[in-house]
């Protein structure tokens, strides 16, 4: 299967807490990550498809500007609580790679590509990631 990725970065900060919990529990499980803190994400978009007559799936630049568009607009020095889509969930890694996914797939579907894989690395060294197993048969 091809496939094309682009990297971006931003800056945002979050809180790892229940609601319906004290702080003392709060932290229990989630550690210093229920305080407000921030982070420097780095967010992988990955598209599968065969190549166009220019040659691409997509032009990196084109997937650049949808991607700015739709989320870093809204993710980059953000608080990711505050936003639509962690009302009801919270701004983890995995909740993160999924909101991505969804916003970004109704733009990224053309004739010869489609939206494969979104990863999220909250740090260095740990990431996750939304994958639709069918991307590449659409
Ligand atoms: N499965 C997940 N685990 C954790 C998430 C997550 O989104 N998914 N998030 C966090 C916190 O956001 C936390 O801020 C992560 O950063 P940190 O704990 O500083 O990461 P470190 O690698 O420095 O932590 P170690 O103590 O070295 O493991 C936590 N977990
Ligand atoms: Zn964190």
């Amino acid at each position: 299967m091809l496939t094309i990725t682009r990297e971006f970065r931003f800056e945002a900060a979050h809180r790892l807490a229940l609601a319906h919990l004290t702080d003392e529990e709060n932290h229990t499980i989630y550690g210093p990550c229920s305080r407000i803190h921030g982070h420097s994400y780095r967010l992988r978009v990955t598209l599968c498809g065969t190549p166009n007559e220019y040659g691409w799936l997509l032009n990196f630049s084109d997937l650049k500007k949808i991607v700015t568009l739709h989320v870093l607009r809204l993710y980059d020095h953000a608080c990711l609580n505050e936003l639509e889509e962690y009302q009801e969930v919270l701004p983890t890694a995995e909740s993160m790679a999924t909101a991505i996914f969804h916003r970004l797939k109704p733009h990224l579907r053309g004739p010869n590509y489609r939206l494969l894989r979104v990863c999220v690395y909250e740090t260095q060294d740990a990431w996750a990631s939304w994958e639709d197993p069918c991307a590449a048969d659409s």
